[in-house]
């Protein structure tokens, strides 16, 4: 049990980053197969606890848009609360930072969170493998933020090899559209036969996003805020959008360039993490 972590804490949900992301395949039920890394960086929600003892799990301040029964905070408590056979409450309150349809999977990362934390405060033990299982159920994103390490992923995100991490800082730009993950995937026009590669053969800097081309086509915005991200060299999309960033050695190269973003654009500079801020919460 790690004392540093208690009811009282501010429980962080990093972003994640996908350094590249290639469609190599689809399966039967539809779901595509990918060959990704994942990254976490140093920029996200932040979500807080308190104890109920009347069993119940509450949100406190839900998200516009999402009715408290679905958002991924509360699906992953319950999903806990069943999976444990526990019978402890908890009101949630989620400072929400991350775009939604942003692909830095902040809902995944959330929903990761409140595994991890009341894994934790309810003192269920259950152990990594079997909360990464769980959390699978509520999305393809949500193991690797349990995984909790920089990791080459397969399968659709949930085959995870942890890979080091070099340092690096990231300037994230985040374009004013939501991007509905579904529709990139459902797209006819998307690349779906890009070659596998073995994990031991990715450098960084290798591989590209697949799902790129079809979101700029569909979102402007986005093509808009890669296009302007490209001047500081090779810069990719996140995920399925709608997010766009560019790699930099050291922070005053990131801040820079920040420094120079127009008026209507919004972005953020944030370092690569090694781990995810509660790595330590699981032995
Ligand atoms: C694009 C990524 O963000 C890369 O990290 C993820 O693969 C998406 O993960 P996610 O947002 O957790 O997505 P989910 O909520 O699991 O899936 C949303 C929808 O996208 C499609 N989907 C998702 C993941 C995947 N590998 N193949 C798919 O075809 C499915 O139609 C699914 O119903
Ligand atoms: N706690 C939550 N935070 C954000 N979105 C949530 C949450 N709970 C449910 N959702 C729903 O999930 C959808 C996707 O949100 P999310 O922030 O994970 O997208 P994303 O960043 O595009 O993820 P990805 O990188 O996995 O594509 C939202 O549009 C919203 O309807």
């Amino acid at each position: 049990m790690n004392p540093a972590w208690t009811w009282g804490s501010a429980y962080p949900a990093p972003a994640k980053l996908n350094l590249f992301l290639h469609v190599v395949g689809r399966r039967a039920d539809g779901y595509h197969l990918l060959q990704t890394l994942f990254r976490f960086v140093d920029y996200g929600d932040t979500l807080h606890f308190a104890p109920r003892e009347d069993g119940q799990v509450r949100l406190l301040n839900p998200l516009p848009g999402v009715p408290e029964e679905s958002d991924l905070t509360v699906r992953a408590a319950r999903l806990l609360q069943q999976a444990a056979n526990c019978t402890r409450g908890a009101d949630i309150r989620l400072e929400k930072r991350l775009p939604m349809g942003g692909g830095l999977g902040g809902g995944s990362s959330d929903a990761a969170t409140v595994l991890l934390a009341l894994n934790h405060l309810w003192q269920l033990g259950l152990s990594r493998e079997r909360l990464q299982a769980l959390g699978l159920t509520l999305g393809a994103d949500v193991p690797v933020f349990i995984f909790g390490r920089t990791a080459f992923a397969e399968g659709v995100g949930e085959a995870l090899q942890a890979v080091p991490a070099t340092p690096a800082w990231y300037l994230v730009l985040q374009p004013p559209v939501a991007v509905p993950t579904v529709d990139i995937f459902r797209a006819p026009e998307l690349k779906r036969d890009t070659p596998a590669m073995a994990a031991a053969d990715w450098r960084p800097g290798l591989g590209g996003n697949d799902l790129e081309p079809v979101a700029c086509a569909r979102f402007p915005e986005v093509a808009r805020h890669l296009a302007w991200l490209q001047r500081f060299g090779r810069a990719r999309m996140s995920g399925s959008g709608a997010c766009v960033f560019a790699e930099f050695p050291d922070q005053a190269g990131a801040e820079a360039a920040l420094a120079q973003l127009p008026p209507d654009m919004q972005g953020w500079v944030a370092p690569g993490l090694d781990s995810h801020p509660l790595y330590g919460l699981l032995p």
